[in-house]
């Protein structure tokens, strides 16, 4: 079986991360309905971690080896598509872990979808890359947007996308004080400030990751509005199967796609509320699932594997691949006597954890949920899926939860991430020091707080929420300059 460019006409664009574009299937082959055909994309710059059709790099074999079969993989491909089932289904539950299958597909398939796709997909991610036509297959995976077997044949399903990010602070004593922010503000948060100075986002998140993750209803439906009201590509939302809220690919500003008036009438067919009513309804729902389902207190178990942080783990890669280590050197940090040499003098065994589990860890924080929902009426049969119900609105939903995005991160990224992390962290107190901070009055000097009750400070410092403030006034003022 093999698609060809006669099959094209029925795949459409549904969506695009930085690796791959997804196509939903519209045809009537029961083979492909209900399916999505994901495909890799290349790109322009010449920077793809991942040498395609190549097989594991030699060191990447000794990570892997523990999971005899990724080794086995005639190709990166099949190690990859391995690695979902062997090492990432495993941790995060196999039942809401779905690798697909590998199918062929021919080169005139892969140019006639490219160009249907063109008019598509954002102009930023045309720039960064394109469907690499010279890959002989594609994953066939489940929609987890829709349910497979329809309960009536008028059936609306409604499906939550969220990409929630690392969900904790790292404490690992490898962080340099220069770098103390990040054991009190979140990746995510401090990432902000980098992507608003690149113009990758136009405004700051509201969103904080400690919050999906906390374990608490209440913080759980704060994330759930912060998403909703600065979705960037964390949040989406599609009726069965087409995007009602949120960008496609990846979109960097809120589209016209997020008018919420419209978004209130695409919830008229699966939540019976008033008008006005429904997506205060639809986020309850949404945070009552996660909340009930226990899945992020998995995920961040997965997540956590991540122990000693970039800046511990980088040491610890450069001994995987027998390279004296540049970020001792460039620390002036001498290899078996400094700061990292607990870390240089562990055997390879422990050096390979470490690093293993560091990139586990961040498939982990890449990765995004799907939270499908229908409707059941009284006289439907058992259900096969939970059922959660909506106190507000008295009606009771099925709902599924699946990971999607479960990619194994190359180890040559290692370098990347360390580069990345110093620029994130560089980034945010560049700005911190160029921010001024609010004067205070002669009243209310040695009080406790602010005259904005909100801003609290003790000690006479202030303290993250202000920092935090300080920042977004900031960006808010550089996005309106630029
Ligand atoms: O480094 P990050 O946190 O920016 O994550 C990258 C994502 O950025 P974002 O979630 O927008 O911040 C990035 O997403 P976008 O392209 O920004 O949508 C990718 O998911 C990237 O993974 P990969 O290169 O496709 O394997 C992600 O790279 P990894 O760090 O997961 O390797
Ligand atoms: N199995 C699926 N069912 C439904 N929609 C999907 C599925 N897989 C992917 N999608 C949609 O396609 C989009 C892009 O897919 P995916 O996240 O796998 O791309 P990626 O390039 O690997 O992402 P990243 O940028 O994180 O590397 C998702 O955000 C989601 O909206
Ligand atoms: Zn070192």
């Amino acid at each position: 079986m093999i698609l060809e460019a006669k099959d094209a006409a029925d795949w459409t664009y549904r969506g695009e991360g930085a690796a791959n574009l997804i196509l939903s299937y519209t045809g009537s082959s029961p083979r492909f309905v209900g399916k999505v055909l994901r495909i890799q994309k290349v790109k322009r710059n010449g920077i793809n971690y991942e040498e395609v059709s190549s097989a594991l790099s030699v060191h990447e074999c000794l990570l892997w080896k523990q999971d005899c079969d990724l080794l086995s993989a005639p190709t990166r491909e099949i190690a990859e598509h391995l690695y979902v089932q062997h090492v990432m289904g495993p941790l995060l539950g196999p039942n809401h872990v779905d690798a697909g299958i590998r199918i062929f597909v021919s080169r005139d398939f892969l140019e006639s979808v490219r160009k249907d796709a063109l008019s598509w997909r954002p102009s930023w991610r045309v720039d960064d890359a394109d469907v690499n036509a010279q890959c002989d297959h594609a994953l066939l995976i489940s929609d987890h947007s829709v349910f497979p077997q329809a309960l009536r044949d008028e059936e609306f399903s409604i499906s939550v996308e969220i990409k929630p990010k690392c969900g904790f602070l790292p404490c690992s004593r490898y962080i340099l004080e220069a770098h103390a922010i990040k054991r009190t503000m979140t990746r995510f948060k401090l990432h902000q400030s980098l992507k608003l100075q690149q113009k990758k986002i136009s405004q700051l998140s509201q969103y904080d990751p400690l919050d999906i993750f906390s374990g608490s209803k209440e913080r759980i439906l704060k994330s759930i509005k912060d998403l909703f009201s600065t979705p960037q590509n964390n949040f989406r939302v599609f009726l069965n199967g087409s995007l009602v809220f949120g960008s496609l690919g990846g979109g960097k500003y809120r589209t016209n796609v997020n008018n919420d008036k419209a978004f209130e009438d695409a919830l008229k067919f699966v939540i019976e509320a008033d008008d006005g009513m429904r997506t205060t309804c639809f986020l309850q729902l949404v945070s009552e699932a996660i909340f009930r389902s226990g899945l992020l207190d998995q995920l961040l178990e997965v997540q956590k594997l991540d122990v000693f942080d970039i800046e511990g783990a980088i040491h610890a890669y450069y001994d995987v691949v027998s390279q004296s280590c540049e970020i001792c050197r460039e620390l002036g940090e001498d290899r078996l006597s400094g700061r990292y040499s607990s870390l240089h003098s562990l055997l390879l065994d422990g050096s390979l954890k470490i690093v293993r589990e560091y990139l586990i860890a961040a498939t982990a924080k890449d990765l995004s949920l799907m939270i499908s929902f229908r409707t059941r009426d009284k006289g439907d049969p058992r259900s096969p899926y939970n059922v959660i119900f909506h106190e507000s609105t008295g009606q009771s939903f099925d709902y599924k939860v699946s990971f999607i995005d479960l990619d194994m991160k190359p180890l040559k990224k290692m370098l990347y991430y360390y580069e990345l992390d110093q620029k994130i962290v560089c980034c945010y107190q560049n700005m911190m020091k160029t921010a001024k901070p609010p004067e205070i009055s002669a009243s209310n000097k040695g009080k406790t707080s602010y005259q904005d009750k909100s801003i609290v400070v003790k000690d006479g410092s202030p303290t993250r929420d202000f920092a935090d403030r300080k920042v977004v006034s900031i960006f808010y003022l550089c996005a309106l300059f630029l």
